[in-house]
């Protein structure tokens, strides 16, 4: 028999046996509360272990990634990404390689573009339009198109646009035409399968980085939803990045490397993309992989185009400087049009077992920041990424501001928080590339060029401007100057008399 039960208790009253119960039922009835317990004593001791597996674990380290835009963030995470998550970069190499193709066509494209106007321009005019066959391949043609280009003063930040002659052009750069013309179409294709993002316009750039491809745009960047359009692309069952528009909104991802190597990224952003992504990927890979066979079928006529000097010359004439824009691949094209690329992997190294990351990497431009502060709370470390490349570039957001001096002030503020103040700062002077580049280019030419405005700009009266590069411990250089100089000012001098 049972145990006895209060008759004044409901819950007994429900619970308690039949009271005509045989032998029979009663032992069935013993077998099945038997079983109940077994199972409920062993999901306590489930739960008990997992509470113990909590306390054991180590706390994850928190990392926040600033920065202004366009600084490096979301790139240092991938590299995290490759360095401790090694596997999901796998699972997404070929939505990869998709996003890749499309940065090399649109380099390539975009010199078409000049090409076909420079060429229209050095034609002997058609008589009748569209006689000549080169005109359809045109998509800038005649006077307009050729102001298009050149349109805005500022878009071209280099001294040296169109002060070279023209280039040479010829047949050879007509046949070059032809045969890359299915690239636009290739571009167009991958354009739509990567999605609208992929083709968003961006604010415009200043500076050194591309300024030409105002208006239009150019890489995929973060800032243009690289994230969004490649979600387009990936495998079925993915977890996916969160979108441009979650971005914008709040844009900070929690990225959670841990020992077993996957990333874990934030569900609740990642939802919305997901029906996006459902949508547009039915017939995708075959697209992808028809727009690679045409890429590799031109690599050879994309690597002569990147190559002659007449079409470099072109581009220089134009202040068109392709290889300091963000997505640039032309000098890699036999590896990257060649038939199964993958893209690749560096310094890829294992994973630190046993010990979670969290990456915090959070939006940079101007009006994300008030959205950092929650985030500054329990963290061990930040990476502030400041690209000193900048130094001679505005913000998109503001074009009043020099970049670099908004690092620097976004640094002091940082500095200065008090929240921050146990947290270990770690700054990346980042693009130091680029920086090189501009260095050999004649980082002299640019602080020339701001001393010339000033002057310009704020001088009572206009007046010439005399600048010389020197070095005046070097003695033997400078008397060379100062020569120059005297008979400068004497002429001057002279010419004010009236006596030249
Ligand atoms: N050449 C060069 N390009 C870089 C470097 N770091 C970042 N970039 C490029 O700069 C662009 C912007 O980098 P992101 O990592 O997206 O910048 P972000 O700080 O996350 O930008 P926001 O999302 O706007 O806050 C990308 O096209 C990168 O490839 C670098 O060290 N050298």
């Amino acid at each position: 028999m049972g145990a006895a039960f209060d008759s004044s208790d409901p819950l007994a009253i429900v619970l308690a046996p039949p009271p005509n119960e045989t032998p029979a039922e009663r032992w069935a009835r013993e077998q099945i509360e038997a079983e109940a317990r077994r199972i409920s004593e062993q999901i306590d001791d489930q739960l008990k272990a997992e509470k113990q597996a909590l306390k054991k674990r180590k706390k994850p380290i928190k990392v926040l990634l600033l920065g202004q835009s366009e600084s490096g963030k979301s790139t240092t995470v991938k590299n995290f990404q490759l360095a401790y998550a090694y596997s999901s970069f796998l699972a997404e190499r070929a939505a990869w390689r998709a996003v890749i193709h499309l940065n090399l066509v649109r380099s390539v494209t975009a010199i078409l573009d000049v090409l076909a106007s420079e060429l229209a321009i050095t034609s002997p005019r058609p008589n009748s339009p569209g006689s000549d066959p080169l005109s359809l391949l045109l998509p800038y043609q005649g006077q307009d198109a050729d102001d298009d280009l050149d349109a805005d003063p500022e878009s071209d930040g280099s001294p040296e646009a169109d002060s070279t002659p023209p280039p040479i052009l010829t047949d050879e750069h007509r046949l070059l035409l032809l045969r890359l013309t299915p690239l636009r179409r290739i571009q167009h294709d991958l354009e739509r399968r990567l999605g609208a993002a992929s083709s968003e316009v961006p604010e415009p750039t200043i500076g050194g980085a591309a300024p030409w491809a105002r208006g239009r745009e150019f890489a995929v960047t973060s800032r243009s939803g690289w994230r969004s359009a490649l979600t387009r692309v990936r495998a079925v069952g993915r977890a996916s990045l969160d979108s441009k528009e979650a971005r914008d909104e709040a844009r900070v991802e929690t990225e959670s490397v841990s020992g077993a190597m996957e990333m874990g990224w934030t569900p609740g952003k990642a939802a919305g993309k997901q029906r996006a992504t459902q949508r547009g990927r039915s017939d995708e890979p075959g697209d992808v992989g028809s727009a690679a066979e045409v890429i590799a079928s031109c690599a050879e006529d994309v690597g002569a185009l990147w190559a002659d000097p007449g079409v470099k010359a072109l581009l220089v004439r134009r202040g068109m400087r392709l290889e300091e824009g963000a997505g640039f691949f032309l000098n890699d094209v036999a590896r990257i049009a060649a038939r199964g690329y993958q893209p690749s992997d560096q310094d890829v190294r294992g994973a630190e077992a046993g010990r979670e990351w969290l990456i915090y990497d959070v939006g940079g431009a101007r009006s994300l920041r008030h959205k950092w502060y929650p985030y500054f709370d329990d963290i061990n470390a930040i990476i502030f990424l400041a690209p000193i490349s900048c130094f001679d570039e505005r913000l998109a957001e503001d074009r009043r501001v020099n970049r670099l001096q908004d690092s620097l002030l976004l640094w002091k503020a940082v500095c200065s928080t008090k929240l921050l103040c146990g947290v270990q700062m770690i700054l990346f002077l980042n693009k130091c590339d680029l920086l090189q580049r501009k260095l050999a280019r004649g980082v002299a030419r640019y602080f020339r060029q701001q001393f010339k405005d000033t002057l310009m700009k704020h001088s009572p009266e206009p007046r010439g401007f005399y600048s010389y590069l020197t070095s005046v411990v070097d003695t033997k250089a400078t008397a060379i100057t100062v020569a120059t100089v005297r008979e400068g000012i004497q002429r001057n001098n002279l010419k004010d008399a009236d006596i030249l």
